[in-house]
């Protein structure tokens, strides 16, 4: 069998646009992304068009997470649809500011990638969030992205979860990746997180240009964490919570957690344990932001992704 059989061929992606600021308290993507609108040297590359993008400015003023409510929720059918009238909410006109410039969502025109710079207050290290387990041309990136970053670790979080999956500002795209960096506190600059941050995006631009020079990349698998389920903190009947992330599960975000291990600790010193039939790999422990969307943790299953080899079509 010719070596040429399985090779995927995929539109060029010409078009790529970098967010930073879709969470108004989210550091490093801001301070990087404005660095890249002051000087974009450093990325730049042969044959693209790469958009630096402040993507919730009003936010970023404030350094608050969102105006009204959290953009990276905003980009649904509705939303996106809904008439442009006075006295929307500032995110959900936002959306479709976004949606007209760098979309619209689902549509040839849409930009071919977005990578949205995040950060967390956890312990994920660099983590690559993908929406889709069969995207060959992000699985292809983040394989090479991995490799670059050896021996450093960068995991790939895959939210394709029915009911648990977002309508993210970077789904405008046909190529959605979110770039995820931690520990950092909200409103804080860690240099640290900002590096691998920068390093990753380097990486994630030389695999672009590659692919659009015409470079075939061979098969390959990646090693993904896929979200499973949404933990919440145990509360009391006014909703109040009752208990702390535990001690032995803090920062130990993508460590097995098995059936008995300790998750929460109560404000009376009572230990409460897992419950779940199978091992899995909690991450986003305790998110600053998720207290509000009622989220201790987020539960994950290991997977590993088979991607078929890929090269640019030439017209
Ligand atoms: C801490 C944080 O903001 N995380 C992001 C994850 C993502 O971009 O999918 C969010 O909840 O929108
Ligand atoms: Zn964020």
């Amino acid at each position: 069998m010719s070596s040429r059989t399985n090779v995927s061929c995929l539109h060029e992606a010409k078009r790529v646009a970098i967010f930073g600021g879709t969470h108004g308290n989210e550091m490093s993507g801001i301070t990087l992304v404005n660095m890249w609108i002051q000087n974009s040297a450093e990325i730049e590359r042969n044959g693209l068009l790469i958009k630096p993008f402040i993507s919730n400015p009003r936010a970023v003023e404030k350094c608050s997470r969102y105006i009204d409510t959290d953009l990276n929720r905003a980009f649904t059918p509705e939303n996106l649809s809904a008439p442009d009238v006075e006295g929307l909410l500032y995110e959900v006109q936002r959306a479709k500011e976004i949606n007209r410039m760098f979309g619209p969502k689902g549509s040839s025109d849409a930009y071919d990638v977005i990578f949205d710079l995040h950060n967390t207050t956890s312990n994920m290290g660099s983590t690559l969030i993908l929406e889709s387990s069969t995207d060959l041309f992000n699985l292809q990136m983040v394989h090479y992205i991995k490799k670059a970053m050896a021996p450093h670790t960068c995991s790939v979080l895959l939210n394709e979860h029915p009911q648990l999956k977002y309508s993210t500002t970077r789904s405008v795209a046909k190529h959605p990746v979110g770039l995820e960096v931690g520990p950092q506190p909200q409103g804080v600059l860690r240099s640290n997180v900002f590096e691998s941050m920068r390093t990753i995006l380097k990486h994630a631009l030389d695999f672009i240009e590659l692919f659009n020079s015409g470079v075939e990349f061979p098969p390959c698998t990646v090693d993904v964490f896929r979200v499973q389920e949404r933990m919440d903190y145990p509360r009391d009947t006014n909703g109040n919570i009752t208990a702390m992330v535990h001690p032995h599960l803090q920062d130990c975000d993508w460590e097995p957690l098995n059936r008995g291990d300790p998750v929460f600790l109560t404000f009376d010193g009572r230990t409460i344990l897992y419950e779940g039939a199978n091992t899995v790999y909690p991450t986003f422990i305790n998110e600053a932001a998720y207290y509000e969307k009622q989220q201790a943790f987020t539960t994950t299953c290991r997977e590993i992704l088979a991607a078929n080899a890929i090269r640019k079509a030439f017209k």
